[in-house]
């Protein structure tokens, strides 16, 4: 459906995407994620029409965004970082206008405009000022109009930012539904988000694909991050040999405690820390020995996602030059609103 090949966009002497190749199939939500300066919109506007790119190609269904630019922008709907809105109009006035600039004309038009208004829930305000509106309801009306047309394609850049926690969950809500009857592409620094909403993550790093899969089999890469922790009442040589016996276990710390047991980490190279568990726990009660405490921890997302910009290994055989470059991140803005979605999660 999209097939973009080696992507580059050169600023001057900076290289804000680099040699990026990847494929896009139908019906199914994309996360694109990275750090903030990853790259992410100049990919999406680049793929979208909006900006030339240095080298490479976008072909979407077939036409080349350079080459036939209309017949491929017809195939997408763009909901851009900031949305282009007419603040001195009202949703409806605004989707007309959008709608003509399309080319869908008349009662086709009338018929798009309501089912879009439908499917964003908009009716209640369609005819206020789009400057009275809710930053949410704004996300709404840019929805809308990406909407119109009927693309098969939705691009969706960044489409929660500066939202808040009821309007993140509605938005993404949305994004869902949409996903049954177009493929979305959207792009996002946050985690949870993308783990929540897509089916397929794209992680791109200083403008370079570092990985690209589902996002269960993202975290399968990490497997090796997997550990388990438990304090035992028992020996440093009775914990040793219960270790020995799994295979598993790559590695371990022992820690004695105040009270004479033993805090034991246990790194784990394979397989699931939940049959480590079960193993250590059957092991210990074998020999009448307590366990006072015994957890797992299992990678996800967000581990992969560090893993793969933050340290610059790549695990997913993408990109093999080995950067150690911390990402330009703001991290504060993120964890506001991860925080804030954490809060109403846990209403
Ligand atoms: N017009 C421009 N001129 C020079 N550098 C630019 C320009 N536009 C973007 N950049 C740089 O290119 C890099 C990628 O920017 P881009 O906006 O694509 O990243 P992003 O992943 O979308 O980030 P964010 O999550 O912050 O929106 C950044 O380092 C940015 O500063």
């Amino acid at each position: 459906m999209i097939r973009v090949e080696h992507l580059t966009k050169r600023y001057g002497d900076f290289t804000a995407v680099n040699d990026l190749s990847f494929e896009i199939e139908e019906g199914h939500v994309y996360g694109f994620l990275g750090p903030n300066g990853a790259g992410k919109s100049t990919t999406m506007n680049i793929m979208t029409g909006c900006l030339s790119a240095s080298e490479g190609h976008v072909r979407i269904e077939g036409y080349d965004i350079f080459e036939e630019p209309d017949r491929a922008k017809k195939r997408m709907g763009y909901l851009p970082e900031q949305p282009p809105l007419y603040m001195n109009e009202t949703p409806l006035e605004y989707l007309k206008f959008v709608g003509e600039a399309k080319g869908v004309k008349g009662r086709e038009l009338h018929r798009q405009i309501e089912s879009v208004i439908s499917q964003t829930r908009l009716e209640d305000v369609k005819d206020r000022l789009i400057s009275n509106l809710s930053k949410g309801y704004r996300q709404r009306v840019g929805i809308a109009q990406a909407l119109l047309g009927n693309p098969g394609v939705i691009i969706l850049d960044e489409p929660t930012v500066g939202l808040d926690p009821i309007q993140i969950i509605e938005i993404r809500d949305l994004i869902k539904q949409l996903g049954q009857e177009h493929t979305v592409i959207l792009s996002s620094h946050i985690l949870s988000e993308v783990q929540t909403i897509c089916e397929k993550v794209l992680i791109i790093d200083k403008g370079k694909l570092v990985a690209f899969d589902k996002p269960e089999n993202l975290e399968k890469l990490l497997m090796a991050s997997n550990a388990v922790s438990f304090i035992a009442e028992a020996e440093n040589d009775e914990i040793k040999e219960v270790l020995e016996e799994i295979e598993a276990v790559a590695d371990w710390q022992m820690k004695k405690q105040e009270n004479g047991s033993v805090r034991v980490d246990v790194k784990i190279e394979s397989g699931e820390a939940s049959d480590v568990c079960r193993h250590i726990f059957f092991a210990f009660a074998k020999r009448e020995k307590a366990l006072l405490e015994l957890t797992s921890k299992k990678a996800n997302l967000e581990d992969v996602f560090l893993e793969l910009t933050e340290s610059g290994v790549d695990k997913a055989s993408v990109d093999k030059d080995g950067k150690t470059d911390k990402p330009d991140t703001e991290p504060t803005e993120n964890n506001d609103v991860e925080w804030m979605e954490r809060q109403v999660d846990n209403r």
